[in-house]
């Protein structure tokens, strides 16, 4: 191969990191795969927009058949984003036999399955390592570094602009919106921070992981889901109080055949692994029958961290073709899904409630949870300023989901109780 050509599908955040790194380590790329790389064609939406890289106004289109028919093209980095329509695109490409590198997650949890079977049909590589965790590079470590384990748990943060959102509301007391602001300006959020804040990006993300780190083909339906803006400041006190931090934690565990996959809001013990991620950095945490417990730890998000994982991803698909083998290194999944019930569901969970302050309300909440079998680790109560109420927070010992959800259902029938001002995973356990 005298020289390699990169058609590039976006040129924001991530696709302006993308040609960075390819015009600077330009030496590394050429000695790696044996010949320089070209950024051809970049498909943009504005030609005229002020870009965060020179990229000379002939090599931008807005017309993506000159990227995805262009014959002299062997690569497709897409980073533009989009379900529908970048599915078209990437079709198109597969078909003309040209090799894909992606970011793009929500397209990956929803039709991953169908593009690498087509990617295959075509002899192509379709890599996805951005879509991610950003710059960690975790996919590959489940498909090659552990190839030979069973992974029985995944346990992560990886989305990176609640992560930041939650550690600057803890740590300096922001407000929200202006948190979520300042990620939006530094490249972190989603063209719709919608899917950050509600916990759908996470999800995405936990689909992508189980269905590589189980083996099984996990949709994104199957991933419980929510997110962080029903946490409030008080939440985040108690959190503290209790000797907790609050993160979105995604979950992927198995048990025997089956599997339980969430992404929500959990309060972790500090001498968590996972309590200590801050900002915008991304951790997966993954334990393997054989290996025991291992830890991903890097930049989920942002220009730089998102296209390294990118180029890297480039340089598998130019070493396959260099040996002439892409197309051949994607695994279907080997076993068949089968979900958990939330009776096989096991957490400890965090519970605040506001009740009326009278005799014998205490009796009957503790009466609803023995009933269930759930049983407290710790309890506290405060008279709030509104008149002749309190403040209820528990922490249970492990419970069924089923059995605790059951519990709320009967608390919520109550007279005595005014509202659930909010209900929490626990993990690990804080001697407070
Ligand atoms: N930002 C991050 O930290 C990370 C992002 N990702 C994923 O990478 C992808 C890109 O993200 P990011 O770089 O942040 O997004 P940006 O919004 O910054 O950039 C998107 C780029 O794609 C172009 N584009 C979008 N839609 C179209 C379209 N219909 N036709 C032509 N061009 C289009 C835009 O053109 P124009 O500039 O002209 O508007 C822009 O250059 C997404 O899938 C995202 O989920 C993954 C990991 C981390
Ligand atoms: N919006 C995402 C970007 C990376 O996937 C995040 O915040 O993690
Ligand atoms: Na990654």
């Amino acid at each position: 191969m005298e020289e390699i050509s990169i058609g590039l599908l976006g040129l924001g955040t991530v696709g302006s990191g993308v040609v960075k790194i390819i015009e600077n380590h330009q030496d590394k790329l050429i000695h790696q795969v044996g010949c320089p790389v070209k950024m051809k064609k970049i498909l943009v939406k504005d030609i005229n927009k002020e870009r965060a890289v020179q990229v000379e106004q002939t090599r931008l289109t807005t017309n993506p058949d000159e990227v995805l028919n262009d014959p002299e093209i062997d690569v497709i980095i897409e980073v533009m984003g989009g379900i529908d329509e970048t599915k078209k695109y990437l079709k198109q490409a597969l078909r003309n036999r040209k090799n894909i590198v992606t970011a793009n997650k929500d397209l990956m949890a929803l039709h991953g399955a169908e593009l690498l079977t087509i990617a295959s049909e075509n002899s192509c590589d379709l890599f996805y390592e951005a879509s991610v965790a950003g710059g960690i590079p975790i996919l590959r470590s489940l498909v090659d570094g552990l190839a030979s384990d069973r992974i029985t748990k995944m346990m992560g943060i990886v989305n990176g602009t609640t992560n930041f959102i939650l550690t600057k509301m803890a740590k300096f007391g922001s407000a929200y919106e202006d948190v979520l602001k300042e990620a939006q300006e530094l490249g972190y959020a989603e063209a719709d921070p919608t899917a950050d804040v509600e916990g759908l990006d996470a999800a995405r993300k936990m689909a992508i992981l189980s269905t590589l780190g189980f083996s099984m083909k996990i949709d994104l339906d199957d991933v419980k889901v929510k997110g962080i803006t029903g946490i409030t400041e008080n939440d985040l006190e108690y959190a503290k109080q209790l000797g907790y931090t609050m993160k979105l934690i995604g979950i992927a565990h198995r048990e025997g055949e089956k599997v339980e996959i969430s992404v929500q809001p959990t309060l972790l013990v500090e001498s968590h692994p996972l309590a200590s991620v801050q900002d915008e950095f991304n951790a997966v945490y993954v334990y393997g029958e054989a290996v025991g417990e291992t830890m991903f730890y890097g930049p989920g998000a942002g220009s730089l961290p998102t296209a390294t994982a990118v180029v890297s991803d480039l340089v598998g698909v130019m070493k396959n073709m260099r040996l002439g083998v892409t197309g051949k290194s994607a695994v279907t999944p080997q076993y068949k899904k089968h979900l958990k019930k939330p009776g096989e569901i096991y957490s400890k969970y965090f519970l605040r409630l506001h009740v009326k302050d009278e005799v014998g309300v205490f009796a009957e909440i503790t009466s609803i949870f023995s009933e269930h079998g759930v049983s407290f680790e710790k309890i506290l109560q405060l008279p709030l300023k509104k008149q002749g109420l309190a403040e209820i927070v528990l922490v249970t010992h492990q419970a069924s989901l089923q059995d605790y959800e059951d519990s709320l259902v009967k608390l919520r029938d109550l007279h005595a109780v005014q509202t659930i001002e909010s209900s929490y995973r626990v993990e690990g356990s804080a001697n407070v």
